[in-house]
């Protein structure tokens, strides 16, 4: 079965510094994985590496069976449409509707002229209002995005993943600006998005509890290289407290 990611000695190097290098690592359907680390450890460009957002600038990265860096236009835009990304700094768009914002979900699906039309009279209306009751933001459809709370956007970003039904499902600190119950809430629903078409999550996560509760494994990075690369279930929460040099 095609792995859903493959890092083959991937580098990505800014100048001097080397951001990630990755020996080999492999996501296969139906994997959750935490990705865990200290800041600047390299967890973001790892995402990015999957999305195809960032080039390696060594090795190899092939992302659902193909290589982004081989690809372009139509087939790239193709390649993206089957990734979905929630982004530490959510990327939506405040002067528009929640609808709007949403279904930019599916703009890699869309026509140009459909994309245009449905900033006048939305389009696919019943899949975006199924995707923000998911998301408990049912009676916010025409909501101005920028009047949202910050959890709140955090979870029409997750609604936009919905729409999107994504084969790779990407998430930086998916549940950073959100309450216990929320946070647990998100993570369940993008590990869902992710197996129930037969797929895999990848989550940055600062907080091992949701680690340990929401992913089926876990991979580590420090300075850029995988240090860690373990199954849940063989880790305790002390040792992933200890990987984050803290305290259990
Ligand atoms: N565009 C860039 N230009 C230069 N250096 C970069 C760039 N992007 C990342 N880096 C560097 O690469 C390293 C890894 O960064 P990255 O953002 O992947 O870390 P991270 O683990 O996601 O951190 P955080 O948890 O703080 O978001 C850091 O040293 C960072 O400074």
């Amino acid at each position: 079965m095609t792995a859903v990611l493959r890092l083959d000695g991937a580098e990505v190097r800014y100048g001097r510094t080397t951001a990630l290098a990755v020996v080999d690592l492999t996501v296969g359907p139906g994997e959750r994985v935490a990705v865990v680390g200290a800041s600047g450890a390299g967890k973001s460009t790892l995402l990015g590496l999957a999305n195809g957002s960032v080039l390696p600038t060594a090795g190899s990265v092939r992302v659902l069976g193909a290589d982004p860096a081989a690809l372009r236009g139509r087939a790239l835009r193709q390649l993206r449409a089957r990734v979905g990304t929630v982004h530490q700094h959510l990327e939506l768009v405040g002067q528009l509707r929640v609808v709007h914002n949403v279904n930019a979900g599916r703009l890699g699906a869309w026509s140009g002229l459909r994309a245009a039309w449905s900033l006048v009279r939305p389009q696919g209306l019943p899949d975006v209002e199924a995707a923000l009751d998911r998301v408990g933001l049912a009676d916010r459809v025409y909501e101005r995005t920028e009047r949202l709370s910050g959890g709140q956007r955090q979870r029409v970003a997750i609604a936009r993943l919905l729409v999107q039904q994504p084969d790779l499902v990407l998430a930086d600190e998916p549940a950073s600006a959100l309450d216990p119950v929320l946070a647990d809430q998100a993570l369940r629903l993008l590990g869902e998005l992710a197996l129930e078409r037969g797929g895999a999550l990848l989550a940055c996560l600062h907080d091992p509890a949701m680690a340990l509760r929401h992913c089926d494994r876990v991979v580590g990075l420090a300075a850029g290289r995988v240090v860690l690369d373990e199954p849940v279930a063989a880790l305790s929460a002390a040792d992933l407290a200890a990987f984050y040099g803290a305290p259990a």
